[in-house]
């Protein structure tokens, strides 16, 4: 079933003007050599989306809208779906957190604070003696983090993909999804990523960077759109210049995804909330609109704390103690990811001992 036969014109209409990433075919080749070589060994495969998603406002961007997600919640929940046994392909923002080096990649210490001495380097770049020695505070950690990491890459359980833009990510999604529809429902979607909700669409996006300064005496710029069509412009008030911006919805992709490019996955998507009151009300909403299994609620203040796991039988929430003094604060996707197994693991003998089985 290829994409098109299921899209809604905005869908469509919003990859037709849409350039795909270059790499895509590349990317495409290599998730199906992914996806195929664990299938063939039993093993489940997960998509992880994981980071936020970016909406520029120029063409040569400068300025652009990102969403909130430091990736903490992608790369921990990818670490434990491949403790489980998952291969996992891990689309996440560029930049933000990895499985492994989250650890030390973007922690406020420096990982050199972790070593506590330095080999001597020669002139000629060879060792001249003396190694590079870990704290030994840290040194178990660092050797089990090192070895869980070690595995992941010897096994090739686990597949890099990047994105920055909100195009790019839903042009992955859906080429790993499409190439994800060979293994039924052993594939499961844990959509984490903070994905964009409004966009300039190409035809209202200015070419060079908006102007915030006085650019009547400057030369006419080469076929720059006019200002006034772009959906980001600045405009003269009383208070000096402000920047409007006027964007369009992103497609519903997750309904996409669910009605199309997935049919028999498992579909787990978040959904971000600040206020306490209408996070329940907000997950049974995006449930009812998009009929997929799962969608599991965190608000931005206690997102580390509690998750709630909203599905049509009701909710479910999972909670970390409060760490004790000095002890290690439990990470809540330690909870969180065998509760999600155990619902594939239903899901997927559901759909074998089916209505024709017995
Ligand atoms: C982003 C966080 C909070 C993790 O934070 P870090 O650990 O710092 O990375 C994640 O847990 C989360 O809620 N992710 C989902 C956030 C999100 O944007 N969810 C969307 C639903 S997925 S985007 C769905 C799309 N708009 C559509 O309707 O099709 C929403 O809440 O609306």
């Amino acid at each position: 079933m290829n994409s098109s036969t299921i899209a809604s014109p905005d869908e469509n209409e919003y990859f037709e003007t849409h350039s795909a990433p270059p790499n895509l075919p590349e990317l495409s080749r290599i998730v199906q050599g992914f996806v195929l070589r664990h299938h063939a060994a039993g093993r489940h495969v997960v998509l992880v989306s994981s980071g936020g998603t970016t909406v520029p406002l120029e063409n040569q961007t400068v300025r652009f809208i990102d969403n909130f997600s430091a990736g903490t919640r992608g790369a921990t929940s990818a670490e434990y779906f491949l403790e489980a046994g998952y291969a996992v392909v891990f689309l996440h923002r560029q930049f933000s957190l990895l499985p492994y080096s989250r650890h030390y990649s973007h922690s406020t210490n420096c990982f050199l604070d972790y070593l506590s001495e330095w080999g001597r380097i020669g002139e000629d770049g060879n060792q001249a003696g003396g190694d590079v020695v870990v704290h030994s505070k840290y040194r178990a950690q660092m050797l089990d983090v090192l070895r869980k990491y070690r595995r992941a890459k010897e096994g090739r359980t686990l597949l890099l993909l990047p994105f920055t833009t909100v195009t790019s990510y839903l042009f992955l999604l859906r080429e790993v999804a499409m190439q994800m529809q060979m293994i039924g429902n052993g594939a499961l979607f844990y959509l984490a990523a903070a994905v964009s909700d409004f966009f300039v669409p190409p035809d209202r996006m200015a070419e060079h960077k908006i102007q915030s300064g006085d650019l009547s005496g400057a030369p006419e710029t080469e076929g720059a759109k006019p200002a006034t069509q772009a959906a980001a412009t600045t405009k003269e008030t009383g208070a000096g210049k402000k920047l409007v911006i006027d964007l369009d919805p992103v497609p519903k992709f997750l309904k996409r995804l669910v009605e199309g490019w997935a049919p028999e996955a498992m579909i787990i998507s978040f959904k971000l909330e600040t206020d306490p009151n209408i996070l329940l009300y907000k997950c049974r909403q995006a449930l009812e609109r998009y009929r997929h299994h799962l969608v599991i609620g965190n608000l931005l203040s206690t997102r580390k704390f509690e998750v709630v796991f909203v599905d049509k039988e009701g909710e479910q929430w999972i909670r970390v103690p409060e760490a004790k003094d000095g002890e290690e604060q439990i990470e809540i996707e330690s909870l969180i990811i065998p509760e999600v197994v155990k619902r594939h693991e239903i899901v997927m003998s559901a759909k074998k001992d089916g209505p024709m089985a017995g």
